[in-house]
């Protein structure tokens, strides 16, 4: 049987892969305040803490997905409906002059929160490549 340290160990892992509660979900059950942008029954947008841009908000789906390389097949429907959502609220944020949407994913991505979401940033001359 596994010794102790390698429950210990096989623990860790499992709740690395699948995600332990992150504060977007107290954004999401409102325990935490947030400048909600929009939301519907499948996910939320709502204004970065640190924002990057003039504009930058972020939208995420209810479902507490950790990341983006963890997706299945089957969340392809809920993914662009992120992407349309992200889309509609960049328009109500007016940005006419065209915005960015990133997505990061794990270590060399710079993920911090570990509860996929797509930032949306605009409102300035944005550079590339992205560093
Ligand atoms: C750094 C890019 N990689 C990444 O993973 O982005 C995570 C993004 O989530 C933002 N953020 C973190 N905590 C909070 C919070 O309590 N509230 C809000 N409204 N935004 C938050 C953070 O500023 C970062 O841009």
């Amino acid at each position: 049987s596994n010794t102790n340290n390698d429950e210990v160990r096989l623990a860790e892992e499992a709740s690395k892969k699948y995600g332990s509660p992150t504060i977007f979900s107290r954004v999401i059950d409102k325990t935490i305040p947030a400048d909600i942008i929009y939301e519907d029954d499948k996910c939320l947008a709502f204004r970065d803490i640190s924002p990057q841009a003039p504009v930058h908000f972020l939208v995420i789906p209810r479902d507490p997905i950790p990341k983006i390389s963890e997706v299945k097949d089957d969340d392809a429907e809920l993914l662009g409906h992120l992407l349309v959502v992200a889309k509609n609220v960049a328009k109500k944020e007016a940005l006419h002059e065209g915005y960015r949407m990133v997505i990061n994913d794990g270590k060399h991505g710079a993920q911090s929160v570990y509860h996929l979401h797509i930032h949306v940033l605009g409102g300035r001359q944005l550079n590339w490549p992205p560093g």
